[in-house]
């Protein structure tokens, strides 16, 4: 029997840090025996592969266990799946709940811990397009860890009171003290233990705890377990910060919209927006949907969206984001995208996918992680038993010494050192249009020696401009009649120029039968009872023979930089059509950036030698042309053959296979119609810029990892001497471990202010 599987996600809260991450993933694999999970501690989400039947609930129970609740995120532009609407009640519970406890860690608050299936899918439908969003996080000093940290800092307060004035009392009072704040953190030792994970940072120090009170230090027992919980707050609230990097995206999306129904313009709720529907802008309001403008011209700051600082003037037929801001006109826009669908929801969608998909460094971190905690427990076993025993040293002074180490053996600051840095990184290029489909690519960037370029919509605008017409046999309205009527049915840049053009002449054209696009050499249709090909002289010179003079014209044209495209109506040369393409505006400064960082550069197309040429002189880029899709690729190949790293950038039109076989593939494109589902990385505003933008944030990253990696490790390399030697105790290795977690986190999210030249 082979079920289906299905892919569930959902948002995880109470995850602060990376051994959560692990015990979830315990967790899951355990309980429901899938084994298909991925979940992010800076995406906060975990996603399950899995047959239909698996019982959720019963690992949303276990998680509760574990002071994890989960909800789930319905699937883009779809219905929930059935497992997940069961719970659906959760997430909506989540989301209204603005000032209440959605980041608790406590089991017994956290929706999900103790509810009976009677409530099930009731409220469900309602709220799914909200569950693409992140929920809202409470402030996190309402949250119940808050409370908790509080009345530990109370209980020791009053404990340190009271001792001072009942010193004989002191010592029970500190134990009541340590426990107020161990006994939560003993109860998730206990239940991650259960799932076969016994190594947590829960578990060591609970064991300090009590051996700490075993050995006569009751109040620095009580102290540590205080300050354990004021660190796993600030990795809270650290970690909330690294996952608002990237959530926040979705606020930019106003709440509500103007809808013009009937002549009558009345507030809607955003999210309830259909495709198709007509909104209203008003000067200086952000906009609320995807869309294209049906009347008004406007200058629209996108900076918000694309990192674009200089607002863009937009007008009729013009494709407008969710996100950015009006200017001083009002406008009216046919809703192109739902809530759930729009550009900013995709990009966070993505972004979260991305921060799933583990990097090498992250894996190797992981699993060095899993040797470094039973070493340090080694050590700390051996420091405490082998002086008493071999030297006859105080058993009190060494087995405390033991104890301090085994705070030191948590490896969560360098767990979370290569995620943070990378979830960072991603939010830093999502914001500015340079989408990364997980933390190995970002970590790709950085290696890659040759860039190819496509030319047609990647180098150039991908918007030619029909420039002459020849007419050799047929009169030129003939010409760009015929051919227009060839190139109805091709998506080619080309193609559309010359139908525009044919239109703007105001020509009619007449319909094509069994039009059929031939990749990288043209197109051929039957019209009017006539087979006619419209395409590259090359092609078209196989089919008729082409005049010597004929040909030196066309040679002239293309060394303009034109393309020119020959028109064969049956067996004769009806004429050619010459088209004209620009380099984009910041092609050539972008392919210098690149040649400075000693990255070769090279354009790839299936135009003919001079016409590349020509433009390839004006970039400043080396040219490979004549090209057809299965050559690109041959050439990409054929580079990394030789040791090369190459990233291919391309329109995904006539060069998939290229960016296919490329180590990074680039999808390139305004907006709405780039293949980002398919690429490894995305350049959503169409900047050649953005290539070695990406290049210098894989960089940046890859340094702050190092950094972060350093950082870790210093500092539990200096504490663990320190207290061998006896100048640090308990609390210094505590602080020392929640330090090194937030300090990790912090320096990562400097990657966000990441600007790029
Ligand atoms: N739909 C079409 N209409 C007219 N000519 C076409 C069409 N498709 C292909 N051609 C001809 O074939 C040549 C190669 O096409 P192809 O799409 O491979 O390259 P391109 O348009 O130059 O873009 P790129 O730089 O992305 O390779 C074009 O330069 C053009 O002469
Ligand atoms: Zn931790």
């Amino acid at each position: 029997m082979n079920a289906p599987i299905v892919q569930s996600r959902f948002r995880v809260t109470g995850m602060d840090c990376a051994s959560c991450a692990a015990k979830i993933d315990g967790a899951a694999r355990r309980i429901t025996g899938v084994t298909d999970v991925s979940v992010s501690v800076t995406a906060g989400t975990m996603t399950l592969h899995h047959e239909p039947e698996t019982d959720i609930a019963k690992l949303e129970q276990r998680l509760g266990t574990l002071g994890y609740a989960i909800a789930p995120i319905a699937p883009q532009g779809g219905a929930a799946h059935p497992a997940q609407k069961a719970h659906a009640h959760c997430a909506g519970l989540d989301h209204h709940d603005d000032h209440g406890d959605s980041h608790d860690a406590h089991p017994g608050d956290a929706c999900c811990g103790s509810h009976a299936p009677a409530h099930g899918p009731a409220t469900s439908t309602a709220t799914e397009d909200n569950h693409s969003r992140a929920p809202m996080d409470g402030p996190w000093w309402r949250s119940a860890k808050a409370r908790l940290t509080l009345l530990s800092g109370l209980a020791l307060g009053a404990a340190f009171g009271a001792g001072l004035l009942l010193p004989r009392l002191d010592t029970p009072l500190f134990i009541l003290a340590m426990l107020v704040g161990l006994a939560p953190i003993a109860r998730r030792a206990f239940a991650a233990a259960v799932d076969g994970m016994p190594f947590t940072i829960e578990m060591l120090m609970t064991i300090a705890a009590v051996g700490a009170v075993a050995i006569g230090a009751a109040e620095e027992a009580a102290a540590v377990v205080f300050l354990f919980l004021v660190g796993e707050l600030l990795e809270g609230v650290a970690a909330g910060r690294a996952r608002a990097s990237i959530s926040a995206l979705s606020d930019l999306v106003p709440k509500t919209a103007w809808v013009e129904h009937d002549g009558a313009v009345r507030a809607v709720s955003a999210d309830s927006l259909a495709v198709g529907a007509t909104i209203l802008v008003r000067p200086g309001d952000r906009i609320p949907a995807d869309g294209i403008i049906i009347a008004g011209d406007s200058a629209i700051d996108e900076a918000p969206v694309t990192g674009e600082s200089t607002p863009v003037r937009k007008g009729v037929d013009a494709v407008v984001f969710a996100g950015t801001v009006n200017g001083e006109a009002a406008l009216r826009v046919q809703v192109t995208a739902t809530a759930s669908d729009n550009t900013i929801a995709r990009v966070v969608r993505l972004v979260e996918e991305a921060q799933e998909k583990k990097a090498p460094t992250e894996r190797f971190i992981d699993q060095f992680a899993r040797y470094y905690t039973p070493a340090v427990l080694a050590v700390g076993a051996l420091v405490a038993v082998v002086p008493p025993l071999a030297f006859g040293a105080p058993w009190a002074e060494w087995v405390y010494k033991g104890l301090a180490i085994l705070l030191i053996g948590c490896p969560c600051a360098l767990v979370i050192s290569t995620p943070a840095a990378i979830a960072a990184g991603l939010s830093a290029g999502a914001r500015r249009g340079l989408l990364m489909k997980g933390g190995a690519v970002l970590e790709t960037f950085r290696k890659v020696t040759t860039v190819c370029f496509d030319k047609t919509g990647t180098l150039t605008a991908g918007k030619p401009e029909v420039t002459d017409i020849m007419a050799l046999a047929l009169p030129a309205g003939e010409v760009l009649r015929l051919a227009a009527a060839v190139e109805t049915g091709s998506s080619h840049p080309l193609a559309r120029a010359i139908v525009a053009h044919a239109a703007a002449q105001a020509i009619a054209v007449p319909p094509a039968e069994d039009a059929r696009a031939h990749g990288g050499k043209g197109v051929t249709a039957r019209v009017e009872g006539r087979v006619v090909f419209l395409g590259a002289p090359a092609a078209a010179a196989e089919l008729v023979p082409v005049s010597e003079a004929d040909m030196q014209h066309v040679a002239a044209l293309n060394a303009d930089g034109k393309t020119v495209s020959l028109l064969v109506v049956e067996r004769t040369l009806a004429g050619a059509i010459a088209l004209r393409d620009e380099p984009r505006p910041d092609a050539a400064a972008a392919i210098k950036a690149l040649t400075a960082a000693h990255i070769t550069t090279l354009m790839l197309t299936g135009d003919n030698r001079r016409t590349a040429d020509a433009i390839g002189a004006r970039l400043g880029i080396a040219v490979a042309a004549e090209l057809l899709p299965a050559d690109k690729q041959r050439v990409v190949s054929d580079l990394k053959a030789r040791g090369a790293m190459v990233a291919k950038v391309g329109d995904g039109i006539n060069d998939a296979p290229a960016l296919a076989s490329a180590d990074i593939g680039i999808a390139m494109g305004d907006g709405t119609d780039v293949a980002l589902e398919t690429a490894d990385a995305a350049a959503l505003h169409a900047r050649v810029q953005d290539i070695p933008d990406m290049i210098a944030l894989s960089r940046r990253t890859m340094g702050n990892i190092h950094q972060n990696i350093t950082i870790a490790l210093g500092l539990k390399a200096v504490f663990l001497v320190t207290t061998v030697a006896g100048i640090t105790g308990l609390w210094p290795a505590i602080l020392a471990d929640t330090g090194a977690t937030v300090l990790v986190t912090l320096n990562a999210l400097r990657l966000l202010r990441f600007r790029p030249q």
